[in-house]
């Protein structure tokens, strides 16, 4: 069974409908590119299966349930959690507590031991600030804990944004456009880091990319979609040939 398998998903605004017959298949662990051309439907895609749209057609099964009508937050619990085109950090909150925010879903302390301060409280607080830490370390980012998010250059805010991502504990991790006003340096790392991230907590990742050469370069199966319809899937061998999406691209 796939990780998570979309069948004839779609919705519909008004009259035009952004995104039709989406069906697709993730496996576990497997690393799969979204690519198409401006306005084509792919942040909507995202929408759609994080919960923030309902979609007027189809399923979304992920690990054989669907999650279609589920909330955002459920479905963040259930293994699915996201970044997003437009960094979407607590700017005025320390790089580490953008972190810890991001598990307080799985914490257990009942709001009362939490008001007064009880040792639970303290306790499963110490062991989140110590996730938090290590998770950032594998970033090489705990040096900066104690900054202001706002405060790091771009390249790390977008790194940051993964980090929180993960600390939900995701089977799936959906990318919009990670490498997005980066430079050609940190695009690289980047790269690197979304490699690392796969191997090291075993996840599938979805990503949906401009820059050709890190989608190319790193995924194993790429979807490409136009005016909301899959117009091909394949490798990044066979999408480069493929004369439809050569077409959409060079808009022929
Ligand atoms: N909430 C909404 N209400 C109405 N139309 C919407 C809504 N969200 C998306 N659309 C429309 O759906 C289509 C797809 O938009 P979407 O943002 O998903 O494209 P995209 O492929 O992510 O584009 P880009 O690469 O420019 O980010 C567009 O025509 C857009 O205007």
């Amino acid at each position: 069974m796939a990780l998570l398998e979309t069948k004839d998903l779609g919705i519909t605004f008004g009259g035009l409908r952004a995104v039709g017959d989406f069906s697709i298949k993730i496996e576990e662990q497997e690393l799969m590119g979204l690519i198409g051309p401006n306005g084509a439907g792919k942040t909507t895609v995202f929408n759609l299966l994080t919960g923030v749209y309902l979609p007027t057609e189809g399923v979304i099964n992920l690990d054989g349930e669907n999650i279609v009508g589920k909330k955002p937050y459920e479905i963040v619990q259930k293994g699915i959690s996201r970044t997003f085109q437009n960094i979407r950090l607590f700017k005025d909150l320390t790089v580490i507590d953008n972190v810890k925010m991001a598990f307080h879903h799985k914490m257990k302390y009942s709001a009362v031991e939490g008001i007064l301060r009880l040792p639970s409280y303290w306790k499963e607080e110490k062991e989140i600030h110590e996730k938090a830490l290590e998770l950032l370390k594998l970033f090489n980012m705990d040096q900066a804990a104690y900054t202001t998010a706002k405060n790091l250059p771009y390249g790390q805010q977008r790194k940051l944004e993964i980090a929180r991502a993960l600390a939900a504990d995701p089977k799936l991790l959906l990318l919009d456009e990670p490498a997005a006003g980066m430079n050609p340096n940190e695009t690289k790392e980047l790269m690197e880091t979304i490699h690392f991230i796969r191997d090291k907590f075993k996840i599938a990742i979805l990503l949906i990319e401009h820059d050709m050469s890190l989608v190319m370069g790193i995924c194993e199966k790429i979807v490409v979609i136009d005016y909301g319809m899959i117009i091909a899937t394949g490798t990044p061998e066979e999408i480069k040939k493929n004369k439809k999406v050569i077409g959409a691209y060079l808009g022929e």
